[in-house]
């Protein structure tokens, strides 16, 4: 029996040590999971992510899209990699989602990073979500959608790395110490050429939120 080919019974977790990586595995079938994809491909305002490099801005070849909880329907602005962004409001989709997601997996939260690779080729380098906006220790959910692929991680200071595949429609919820300890990335590979989606559900604090109206880029 392929252990990872439906939802488990009881999470597993993945780390040896210093964290949790709890992988749930396929929380809904197959069709539902084509359905949101199409759905958020079509749907969405994908853009292409920009990060600062040696005082330069540059943009990656994934897009990706940031919605977050707003009063008044006002963005919210949230900074990462040296580049602030803005957020769009949840769509009527990505909130019965974070509602499936936040049942699984017992936790809330109140943000959702979005993530298209339109190929293999397309990926996200050994990196932590430490960001100092984020709620410290928070839950960070990730759901898949689309391509098949190889999802890593590698402890900061032993250099173990796990390795896991995540499926169209799984569930991986990264806990507790797991930022502190581990590294993760997302490998390019020339052996998938569909697109993927990838949302990361995180609860940032809500003292750091900025509210932003000026200074918003449509
Ligand atoms: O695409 C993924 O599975 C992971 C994305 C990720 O690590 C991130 O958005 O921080
Ligand atoms: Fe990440």
């Amino acid at each position: 029996m392929d252990l990872f080919s439906s939802l488990l019974d009881e999470p597993i977790n993945i780390l040896p040590k210093d964290g949790v990586v709890n992988y749930y595995g396929e929380i809904m079938p197959l069709s539902d999971s084509s359905y949101y994809f199409e759905r958020l491909f079509n749907t969405i305002a994908w853009r292409h992510d920009q990060a600062l490099v040696f005082g330069k801005i540059i943009e990656t070849k994934r897009k990706v899209a940031w919605c977050a909880d707003t009063i008044d329907g006002k963005p919210f602005a949230y900074s990462y990699s040296g580049v602030t962004r803005y957020s769009i409001p949840f769509t009527e989709e990505l909130l019965l989602l974070k509602n499936l997601v936040e049942q699984q997996s017992n936790e809330s939260y109140n943000s959702c990073l979005l993530n298209l690779y339109h190929s293999g080729e397309e990926g996200m380098a050994w990196h932590s979500d430490g960001e100092a906006d984020l709620k410290e220790q928070g839950a960070i959910a990730s759901l898949s959608f689309g391509a098949e692929r190889k999802f890593a991680f590698k402890h900061k200071f032993s250099k173990e790395v796990v390795a896991l595949q995540l499926k169209p429609g799984s569930l991986l919820v990264m806990k507790g110490i797991t930022q502190q300890h581990w590294l993760h990335r997302l490998p390019p590979t020339k052996k998938v050429s569909e697109p993927r989606i990838n949302l990361t559900f995180r609860t940032i604090d809500k003292a750091e939120l900025k509210y932003s109206v000026q200074d918003v880029k449509s």
